[in-house]
């Protein structure tokens, strides 16, 4: 029997809240994947992060669409999904036919972006953008009124458990502000990268309202679901 794919869940569908937390899998115990990701959907996230790496873009690999179809049953939650790719436009519709609901590309991948951000809307998914933490903000100038989110890269992208960079934090505000001044402050503002509970507040202060946390929610010591309310409870 062929099982109806769920209907896509942009996150432009999401409730409105202060704060979003995307726990992200890369951090999760790949031999129980589906354990850890049903604690942190029933344990209060508001999403799943989900980093596709090409070993091109980044000097590593995490995981095809086989493992995002894979894991697709195991949560309603939507599936946010970060193309650390070099050609992120080959690769939209395998990912969307897997359970993707949101794509992020990076700035600095080739490809026609415009394009590929308006097939990521044909698709029926929300379209996020973001920067590595060389690159300065107003490379997003462009795109800004493009997207639904904008992704801020706290760590160099390509591995998890990385020490939080807070020279970033001057980038979202920066970014906060442009939203604002193209009366888009209602646009989601992502940040990634050793996020948590010692660094979400300044992370937030700055104007970010979705905080994708892997090591500090999958490897918390008192286990997922307190520390995904412990992040909560800062705003
Ligand atoms: O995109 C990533 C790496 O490229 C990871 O999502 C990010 O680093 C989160 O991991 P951690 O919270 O452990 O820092």
């Amino acid at each position: 029997m062929t099982e109806t794919p769920q209907a896509k869940q942009p996150l432009t569908s999401l409730p409105g809240k202060a704060l979003y937390i995307a726990p992200s899998i890369l951090a999760a115990d790949f031999s129980r994947l589906g354990d850890d990701l049903r604690q942190a959907s029933t344990g209060g996230a508001d999403m799943v992060h989900i980093d596709i790496m090409d070993g091109h873009f980044v000097p590593n690999l995490s995981m095809g669409p086989g493992v995002v179809q894979a894991i697709r049953p195991v949560t309603a939650l939507p599936f946010d999904v970060h193309l650390m790719l070099s050609e992120p436009g080959r690769y939209l519709e395998p990912f969307v036919a897997a359970g993707a609901d949101h794509l992020t590309i990076h700035v600095e991948s080739r490809g026609d972006l415009p394009a590929i951000i308006a097939e990521i809307h044909r698709l029926g998914c929300s379209a996020g953008i973001t920067l590595r933490p060389g690159t300065p903000a107003i490379a997003l100038a462009p795109y800004l009124e493009m997207v639904e989110m904008v992704l801020v890269m706290t760590v160099e992208p390509g591995f998890g458990g990385q020490s939080f960079m807070a020279g970033q934090l001057p980038k979202i505000t920066a970014i906060r502000r442009m939203m604002r001044d193209r009366g888009r402050d209602n646009m989601l503002l992502q940040v990634d990268g050793g996020v948590g509970s010692k660094t979400a507040q300044q992370v937030i202060l700055a104007g970010a309202n979705v905080l994708v946390a892997g090591s500090s929610v999958f490897n918390a010591p008192n286990g997922i679901q307190d520390a995904i309310s412990g992040l909560r409870a800062l705003v």
